[in-house]
């Protein structure tokens, strides 16, 4: 199966919306424990998620923290489910090896947050279990007290982009958008997005799911694009060629290849 394009969160105190989440048309769904759900509400919220997946609900399970009170309910809820992948908060080392002691072989989606997650990516990204990575611009702004426009985190998002690609992960997953009314600003931080190297974005509300599908599927033109690209390099034998007025080759090949490879079903 392709990776997924677009995970919506949605709050595990809020099992009224777990079907809602499932039928948004998001390639992926994360349960969520941790920040979405108050400190009084946890073990409600572990319940309900443990019998949305008893009756053979879909989704990940994002867990709560290494070293908070409810890390350890959390992994052991998430044993008796041996084909749920966990998200993995505060993502560093320590904590992606503490989850995959406990939940052996199983695949985990580590969440770099922290300053110290970050500046650990690459070794984490190749920590046992890692399947992706993914950004929480939102806590990493706050661990490094930053509130800079979206692009000023382009940074930390190079790195996370370059830790997937030496631990041969496939390209990760971008942080939320906060706004929820503004489809057309979601469409061009989509595109933005892709153009560093992510391959998929964090969702918190289902009108932000089509828009990212979209915007991380290749549109028809970059297709009729990619297959001018491979017929013109087919017939100069793998040379050099014009296309378009620009000169083509292997790399602009290879880029023809991953979009042809990207088609959804
Ligand atoms: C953000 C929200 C609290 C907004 O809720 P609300 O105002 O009630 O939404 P709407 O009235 O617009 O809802 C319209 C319909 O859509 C359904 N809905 C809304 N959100 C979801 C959802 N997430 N999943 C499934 N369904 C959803 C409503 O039920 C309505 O349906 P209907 O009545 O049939 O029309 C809310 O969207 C929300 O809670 N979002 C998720 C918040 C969350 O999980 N936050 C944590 C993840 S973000 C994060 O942690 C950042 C990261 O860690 C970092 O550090 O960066
Ligand atoms: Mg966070």
């Amino acid at each position: 199966m392709a990776d997924p394009r677009s995970y919506l969160f949605v709050p595990g105190q809020r099992p009224d919306r777990f079907a809602k989440a499932a039928a948004s048309g998001a390639d992926a769904i994360i349960l969520d424990l941790e920040d979405a759900v108050g400190p009084e509400q946890k073990d409600e919220a572990r319940a309900h998620v443990a019998s949305w997946l008893a009756d053979g609900g879909a989704g990940l399970v994002r867990i709560n923290g290494q070293g908070t009170p409810w890390f350890d309910d959390d992994l052991a809820m998430l044993a008796c489910y041996a084909e749920t992948a966990a998200m993995v908060p505060k993502a560093e080392p320590a904590a992606l090896a503490a989850v995959a002691a406990r939940l052996p072989g199983r695949p985990l989606l580590a969440l770099i947050e922290s300053a110290a997650g970050l500046a650990s990516a690459r070794e984490g990204a190749r920590a046992p279990g890692v399947a992706r990575l993914a950004f929480g611009n939102l806590d990493f702004s706050a661990d490094m007290g930053m509130d800079p426009p979206d692009e000023g985190l382009d940074p930390a998002r190079f790195e996370i982009v370059l830790a997937s690609r030496l631990a041969g992960l496939p390209p990760p997953v971008d942080g939320v958008r906060v706004e929820l009314e503004d489809a057309a600003g979601l469409t061009a931080e989509v595109r933005r997005k892709r153009g560093l190297g992510f391959g998929a974005k964090l969702c918190i509300h289902p009108a932000q799911v089509g828009p990212v599908n979209a915007g991380f599927s290749p549109s028809a033109a970059e297709i009729d694009w990619a297959r001018r690209i491979e017929a013109a390099m087919a017939e100069a034998a793998g040379s050099a060629v014009r296309v378009d007025g620009k000169m083509v080759d292997k790399p602009l090949l290879e880029k023809a290849r991953r979009i042809l490879a990207n088609i959804p079903a």
